[in-house]
């Protein structure tokens, strides 16, 4: 069975209506949209802007509800779960988004963002979620003194690698990758592809890397799919 399948989901949104027009105009986002995702494969996607990329991750992610369609976890459909099944889905999918600035509470400390997925869903000690924290920050590149500084005195990448330490927290089977690394310089683009490569080589996780960059996507992808805007009718 797959990890994750995509079946023939569609999605559209509303636009606001203009003028005399009666008619709700919609834009399609997705069309009869299909996709699988192995156990610890990644998966790369790509497609020009507009392609629907994003709408997918939201729909994966159960953010929000196609309108026809299905997407399954491990066989349970993401969008009908509830309870603990709901909750374990929301330890086992989690996601990285390009603006690594706005993922980020500027108000909290590193150390509190990435304690507070571990302090929702384990029951750990305070020294224990502290060693914990500790431990996410070595295996993401950063220093565990790190823990104590905002966002604003770190860098781009420094910043991108606290998000990561924050979506591996609660060991996730499927990390979806949302441009995750277009923000950041080159040089600091690849470090940090190299480090998702060496998270993945340790912890078995799948990835659905989501990029613009086919060179990122083929560094990292095991298998390549192309969402097409024109295929759309
Ligand atoms: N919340 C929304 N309301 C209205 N339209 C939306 C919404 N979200 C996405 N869209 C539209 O759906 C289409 C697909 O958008 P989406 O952001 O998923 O594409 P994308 O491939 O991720 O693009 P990009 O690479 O530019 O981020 C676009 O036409 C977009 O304008």
């Amino acid at each position: 069975m797959s990890l994750l399948v995509v079946n023939c989901v569609t999605k559209s949104y509303p636009l606001r209506r203009g003028g005399w027009s009666v008619k709700p105009k919609h834009v399609l986002a997705l069309q009869r949209f299909s996709l699988r995702v192995e156990a610890g494969s990644c998966v790369g996607l790509v497609g020009s802007s507009g392609s629907g990329k994003s709408t997918l991750a939201r729909l994966i992610l159960g953010l929000d509800h196609p309108d026809e369609g299905q997407i399954l976890f491990e066989g349970v459909d993401v969008h009908r779960a509830g309870g603990t099944v709901r909750q374990q889905l929301r330890r086992d999918m989690q996601i990285v988004f390009q603006d690594c600035w706005s993922a980020l509470n500027p108000r909290w400390t590193v150390g509190r963002s990435i304690v507070e997925p571990i302090r929702n869903f384990e029951k750990r000690t305070e020294h224990e979620q502290a060693l914990r924290v500790e431990e996410l920050l070595e295996l993401t590149g950063l220093h565990g003194c790190d823990r104590h500084k905002y966002p604003h005195q770190m860098s781009g990448g420094q910043l991108q690698r606290v998000n990561i330490a924050r979506a591996i927290a609660l060991h996730p089977k499927l990390l979806v990758l949302d441009e995750a690394v277009s923000s950041l310089d080159r040089i600091v683009q690849v470090q940090i592809l190299n480090l998702l490569r060496e998270l993945q080589a340790r912890f078995g996780m799948a990835y659905l890397f989501i990029s613009h960059d086919r060179e990122a996507v083929h560094f990292m992808a095991d298998r390549v799919v192309t969402m097409d805007k024109e295929a759309r009718s």
